[in-house]
């Protein structure tokens, strides 16, 4: 079984659970599910835009504990007082540490930021879940859908209003790119072996239609990097460890935004 297929089975079970807790209509009852989003699409492609999309991760599967002590509210301010274009939150709990009250959290610190809910996008419940706690964008992980599964999560996102980023890892996966998507992010990190390499991105955007915003995910450690892919057609870059390991993850967003 791979890690995708651990992740993914305990999902469908989380989420057939949480449907018992808290049903779509009470969902639908919280004063966050008629907010209006914020657009990262618009932020990335916004003139001196950083690109940084800044992730609050607290643990994962290829690095264990990052950083379990790390307040949300705390580092996402500080995020975006460095100048992040948006937010990325996890809210997957077994495997990264994440919650939905993270994600509350982070909307009621920063309520005008695009905040990405960083999750496996498997079932239309998450989509109203996200718009309710507070996201504007969701994840859906073209590895983990199915082409028509992934073309219906994309349609339903766009009826609530959210926008959509598509991550792919290989030119394959880039079949189930949809009209509803607004971004598509290319992933660095292979998902076997956890091995990071930044020519993934740059092979796979010249195969990812011009009119994508396009995004850059995982594994990125530093400006040279970000220039790099800048010059490659990315407009957003999703950096979450190089944050998070530090012990001021929010001064060390800074610095590195200061040098871009
Ligand atoms: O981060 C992992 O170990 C991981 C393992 C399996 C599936 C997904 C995983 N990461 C999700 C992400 O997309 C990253 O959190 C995000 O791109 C930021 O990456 P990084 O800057 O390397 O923390």
């Amino acid at each position: 079984m791979t890690i995708l297929d651990k992740i993914i089975k305990a999902k469908k079970e989380e989420v057939a659970h949480q449907k018992t807790v808290v049903d779509l209509e009470m969902l639908k009852e919280i004063p966050g599910f008629n907010r209006e989003c914020n657009s990262l699409k618009a932020n990335l492609l916004k003139g001196g835009s950083s690109g940084i999309i800044a992730e609050f991760k607290q643990k994962s599967p290829s690095k264990g504990d990052i950083n379990l002590s790390a307040k949300v509210e705390e580092i996402t301010k500080a995020y975006v007082e460095a100048g992040a274009a948006g937010l990325s939150v996890l809210t997957e709990s077994k495997f990264f540490g994440g919650s939905q009250s993270n994600l509350v959290k982070a909307r009621e610190t920063n309520p005008d930021i695009p905040i990405l809910r960083k999750d496996f996008m498997i079932d239309s419940y998450q989509l109203v879940e996200a718009k309710a706690y507070g996201a504007d964008v969701i994840l859906l992980i073209a590895a983990c859908l199915e082409k028509k599964q992934a073309e219906m999560l994309a349609k339903e996102a766009k009826n609530l209003g959210l926008e959509v980023l598509m991550e792919i890892h290989n030119a394959e996966e880039l079949e189930k790119v949809n009209d509803f998507v607004d971004i598509v992010g290319v992933n660095n990190r292979n998902l076997k072996t956890f091995e990071v390499d930044v020519e993934t991105s740059v092979k796979l955007a010249k195969l990812i239609p011009e009119h994508f915003v396009k995004i850059s995910e995982s594994g990125l450690a530093g400006p040279k990097e970000i220039h790099y892919l800048r010059e490659n057609g990315f407009s957003g870059f999703l950096i979450g460890e190089t944050f998070m390991k530090t012990e001021n993850p929010g001064k060390t967003c800074m610095k590195f935004i200061k040098k871009l």
